[in-house]
C-alpha cells in the first residue's frame, strides 16, 4: 500500500481528520487522498473536480482549506469597451464567468451600441474599505465619552493601525452610538487591495490600543456589522464601501433605432415603471436596476474577487433621460469592492483575466489599478443595463434565452 491509500484508509475510518491529511502528505498529494476519501465515503468519483491546474502549493495558507480540487465555470469575453475616466483610458475586453446563456451576448451588444456612441465617462467618487468594531459601555454617558476621546485623538490610532501594513491608510472613523453600545466605522485606503484582511488586521490592533487607554471600553468583536460587509446596509449606501463609481453615456437615437430597434422614449419608459417604480412597489432597497448583480458576479468570479461582496456591490441605480429622442444613462455603484492583488487575484486564471484589462498586480501608484478595474466594471454594468433595458422595451428577453439558455432555433 503507498503513502496515499494508507492515508485514505484512515481518513475514512476516521483516524485522520480531513484538514489534517496535510501533515502526513506534501502539496498536491494531499489534495488528491482527500479527494480518494471523499469518494469513498460518498461512493461517487470527482474525476472533474479534480481536473484542475491549480497548484495546491499556491492555495495553501491562503484561499482554501480541505481542497479536493476546483470548481470550473465557462468563461467568455464581452467588449471592446471604450472608457474615458480617470484611470481607465482606452478599449477593454472584458471577461465575463457566467452559466447564464445570453447575458455576455447582452453586455457584448450594449458594449457595442456604446463603441458607437463614444467613450462612456466613468469617474471613482470616493475610495475606502471599512471595518467597524463594536465597543460596549456601562453606561451611555461612557460611551459619548469614548467617542469624544476617539475624535480627539484620531491621530494616534491612526498611528497604531498604519503600523500593521504598508499599504492601508486611516481616512476616518465614524461612530455610531446605541444606548451604552458604540460602532467605529474605521475608512481606511487599500491601494490595490480589495483590503479586507489588511483593514481587520490593522483595526484589530486599534482596538487593543483603545482598550489599553480607555479602560472603560470593552470590544465585543472586530466586525459589529456596521461596516458592513457581505450585507446591504443604508451605512454602506450613504457612505460609500469599496469604491464608489459612476459611468455614464449619450447615445444618440439613429444608433439606438439601428442596432436596437427601439428610442429613447421606449428605454425611459422602462426603465422608470421597472427600476424605479416597480422597485419601489416590490419594496426594493438600494438597487432600483435591472441586473448590475449580473455582470458584478460574472466579473467577480473571472477576475478572483470575493464573489460573496457581490451582495453589497450590486447595489445601485440606473438614471436614463430621453434628451430630445437621444438617450442619456448612468450608472451609480456606491460599494464596489475590488482588488488587484491579495485574495483569488492572484490564481492563475483570475490573473490572466486581470491582465486582459490591464490589471493585473499593484499599480504606479499603489491603487491605481484597482480604480483602473473599478471603471471598467463600472463601464460593462452600463453596458449591461443599457442593452437590457433594450432588450425588454422590444420584447426581446424570453426569446434570447430560449436561443442562447436553451439552445433553441426562435
Ligand atoms: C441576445 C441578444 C443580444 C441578441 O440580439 P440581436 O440584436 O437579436 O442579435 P444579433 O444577432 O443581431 O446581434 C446583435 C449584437 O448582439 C451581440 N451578440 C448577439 N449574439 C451574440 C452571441 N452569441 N455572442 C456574443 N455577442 C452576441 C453582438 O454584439 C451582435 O453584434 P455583431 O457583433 O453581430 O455586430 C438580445 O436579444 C438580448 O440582449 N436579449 C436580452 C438578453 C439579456 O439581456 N439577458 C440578461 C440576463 S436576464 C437576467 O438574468 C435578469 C432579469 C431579466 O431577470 C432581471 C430583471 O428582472 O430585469
Ligand atoms: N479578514 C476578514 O475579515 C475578511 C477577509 N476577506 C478575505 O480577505 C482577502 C482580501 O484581503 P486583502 O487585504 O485585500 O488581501 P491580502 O490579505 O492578500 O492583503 C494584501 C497584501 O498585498 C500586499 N500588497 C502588495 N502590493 C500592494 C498594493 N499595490 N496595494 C495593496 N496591497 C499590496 C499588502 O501589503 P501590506 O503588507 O503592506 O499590507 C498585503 O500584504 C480575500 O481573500 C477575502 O476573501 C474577506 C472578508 C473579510
Amino acid at each position: 500500500m503507498d503513502k496515499i491509500d494508507e492515508v485514505v484508509e484512515k481518513v475514512v475510518k476516521g483516524e485522520i481528520e480531513l484538514h489534517k491529511v496535510d501533515e502526513h502528505l506534501d502539496g498536491n498529494a494531499a489534495v488528491v487522498a482527500r479527494r480518494m476519501a471523499i469518494e469513498k465515503l460518498t461512493g461517487k468519483s470527482f474525476p472533474s473536480i479534480g481536473a484542475t491546474i491549480i497548484d495546491y502549493l499556491d492555495v495553501k495558507g491562503r484561499n482554501a482549506e480541505n481542497v479536493i480540487g476546483a470548481a470550473q465555470v465557462p468563461l467568455g469575453v464581452a467588449g471592446p469597451i471604450m472608457v474615458e475616466g480617470d484611470y481607465a483610458k482606452g478599449s477593454f475586453f472584458v471577461p465575463l464567468a457566467t452559466t447564464e446563456g445570453a447575458l455576455i451576448a447582452s453586455v457584448n451588444r450594449g458594449m457595442k451600441v456604446l463603441r458607437h456612441a463614444g467613450p462612456v465617462r466613468t469617474k471613482v467618487l470616493r475610495d475606502g474599505m471599512t471595518r467597524a468594531p463594536v465597543f460596549t459601555f456601562e453606561s451611555a454617558l461612557d460611551a459619548f465619552k469614548f467617542t469624544e476621546w476617539v475624535k480627539s485623538n484620531f491621530q494616534e490610532i491612526k498611528r497604531v493601525a498604519e503600523s500593521t501594513s504598508s499599504h492601508a491608510r486611516l481616512i476616518k472613523i465614524d461612530p455610531l452610538q446605541l444606548g451604552n453600545n458604540v460602532w467605529l466605522r474605521f475608512e481606511y485606503e487599500t491601494g490595490d487591495a480589495m483590503g479586507m484582511n489588511m483593514v481587520t488586521v490593522a483595526t484589530e490592533a486599534a482596538c487593543s490600543y483603545l482598550e489599553e487607554k480607555f479602560p472603560r471600553a470593552r470590544c465585543v468583536a472586530v466586525s459589529g456589522n456596521a461596516c458592513s460587509d457581505k450585507k446591504q446596509s443604508m451605512t454602506n449606501e450613504l457612505l460609500g464601501r469599496g469604491k464608489s463609481v459612476v459611468a455614464e453615456a449619450l447615445i444618440p437615437s439613429r444608433i439606438l433605432e439601428t442596432h436596437l430597434r427601439t428610442t429613447a422614449d421606449r428605454i425611459q419608459e422602462v426603465n422608470l415603471r421597472k427600476n424605479w417604480l416597480g422597485g419601489a412597489r416590490a419594496g426594493t432597497i438600494f438597487q432600483f436596476n435591472a441586473h448590475f448583480a449580473n455582470i458584478i458576479a460574472a466579473i467577480f468570479i473571472a477576475t478572483g474577487q470575493d464573489v460573496a461582496q457581490v451582495v453589497e456591490s450590486s447595489t445601485g441605480y440606473t438614471w436614463v433621460e430621453n434628451r430630445n429622442g437621444d438617450l442619456y444613462i448612468s450608472v451609480t455603484l456606491p460599494s464596489l469592492e475590488v482588488g488587484t492583488v491579495g485574495g483569488g487575484t492572484r490564481l492563475p486564471t483570475q490573473r490572466e483575466a486581470l491582465s486582459m484589462m490591464g490589471v493585473d498586480g499593484g499599480g504606479n501608484p499603489p491603487g491605481s489599478n484597482a480604480r483602473k478595474l473599478a471603471e471598467i466594471i463600472s463601464a460593462a454594468v452600463l453596458a449591461g443595463e443599457l442593452n437590457l433595458l433594450s432588450a425588454l422595451s422590444t420584447r426581446e428577453l424570453g426569446k434570447a434565452h430560449l436561443r442562447l439558455g436553451r439552445g433553441m432555433k426562435t
